[in-house]
């Protein structure tokens, strides 16, 4: 039996049909740009890859071309059950929860946190309730994992109303990703996860770091929202609180306009004037861009700052561990990052880098270094075991 998994991002989606026992894929895909003329998916199964144009086509519209193939492939009864990735769930959720009324309403009552990404998510929830009725449908938070950071962690310095009846505290994401690497980096080292105390980053277009002890989550760096921390694709990361007053008064731009500029204006593709993509990036400034080189450099500076502060969450640090598109793939990143690291006792192991990069993963440091490893992160996979493991617990 198959589990249909969904990450519907603000504008793409992405799925994937999988074993949760074994984490093969059956089909898979991605739906992007949509609504907009431009909008396309693409199905790979089998070996094979398709693209249809989708002209504006909605989320609904994605789905109904994933059922199609479903038929076609002679899968759609395969389908025991859909698994979604909700990036934000509040204080409310600490595990994952089957969909009922109720719960769709709490994911909503968390859009004013995430408002580039859970809209998406209820929109995903919603085209799959249409399209397959009557079957169970599980949400899987960003932020559960990080639900057992400790008050040090999570509290702001701010008016506590503003904590107890807003909510501001902060919260975290990418946790299906550092859960799930955590567990691999471990297998890798071979070492039992509760021994471990490992800093994980998460880097692909959005980025953040993570310490984990005894595979708990016990800080990491976005907050609130996903905008805190480090340097991203579009996005700041921090950034002194001062400047939303002060923008506003000079430029006249509103708190709307600045927030939104922060997240999609900013990071990679501000630093640089060119591109929010890592390996554009790194092309130009080997080709000598000097705002390429400078995006590259600030993004290492802040991702090196951020482990360092992992390590304070731990106070023993026994790996380092390196996912998403960036860390999977550039090995200068990881070079550079090591590079600003030796007072944590991390010494790189130039060919094992890499060779990493060949997309197996892997240790990429030296035999008397503190062990860093590529692991190759699949939410996807985790999304599907969270889901069985839910329903296995209701129904039994
Ligand atoms: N070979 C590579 N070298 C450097 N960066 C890469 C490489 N391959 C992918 N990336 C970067 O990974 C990022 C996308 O990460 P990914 O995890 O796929 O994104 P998402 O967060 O959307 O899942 C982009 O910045 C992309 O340029
Ligand atoms: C929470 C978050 O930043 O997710 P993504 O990296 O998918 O944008
Ligand atoms: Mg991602």
């Amino acid at each position: 039996m198959w589990t249909l998994v969904l990450n519907s991002g603000s504008s793409s989606l992405k799925f994937a049909l999988i074993d949760p026992a074994s984490g093969e894929t059956h089909l898979s895909g991605l739906a992007e740009r949509l609504g907009a003329e431009a909008a396309s998916l693409r199905l790979d199964s089998g070996g094979k890859r398709q693209t249809h144009a989708l002209h504006g086509g909605s989320y609904a519209e994605a789905m109904r071309l994933v059922l199609n193939e479903l038929d076609t492939l002679g899968l759609r009864s395969e389908v025991w059950a859909i698994g979604h990735r909700v990036v934000h769930g509040g204080s409310r959720f600490s595990s994952p929860a089957s969909i009922t009324p109720e719960v769709l309403d709490a994911i909503r009552e968390c859009v004013p946190l995430a408002p580039l990404h859970n809209p998406a998510s209820i929109a995903g929830i919603e085209a799959a309730m249409n399209a397959f009725p009557g079957l169970p449908q599980v949400a899987v938070f960003d932020t559960s994992f990080h639900q057992t950071l400790p008050e040090v962690a999570y509290r702001y310095a701010v008016p506590e109303e503003w904590f107890r009846q807003h909510g501001v505290r902060r919260y975290g994401f990418h946790g299906i990703s550092h859960a799930f690497v955590a567990g691999e980096a471990a297998r890798m080292l071979d070492r039992p996860l509760a021994d471990l105390n490992l800093i994980t980053a998460h880097l692909g277009n959005g980025c953040s770091v993570c310490a984990v002890s005894a595979g708990r989550s016990v800080d990491t760096s976005m907050g609130l929202t996903p905008l805190e921390g480090l340097v991203m694709g579009t996005r700041s990361g921090n950034v002194d609180p001062g400047l939303h007053d002060y923008l506003a008064r000079v430029s006249g731009l509103t708190l709307t306009q600045i927030t939104a500029a922060l997240n999609r204006e900013s990071g990679f593709l501000a630093l640089s004037g060119l591109t929010n993509d890592m390996r554009e990036l790194e092309e130009a400034a080997a080709r000598g861009h000097v705002g390429a080189r400078l995006a590259a450099d600030i993004f290492v500076y802040r991702l090196a700052q951020g482990i360092a502060s992992m390590a304070v969450a731990l106070g023993r640090v026994d790996g380092l561990v390196f996912t998403g598109g960036i860390g999977e793939n550039s090995a200068t990143v990881r070079a550079a990052t090591l590079a600003r690291l030796p007072f944590l006792g991390l010494k790189l192991d130039e060919s094992a880098n890499s060779a990493a990069v060949r997309g197996q993963g892997g240790p990429i440091s030296a035999p008397d270094s503190l062990p860093a490893l590529v692991v190759n992160t699949n939410e996807e996979w985790m999304i599907a075991r969270e889901t069985a493991e839910i329903l296995t617990k209701v129904a039994g």
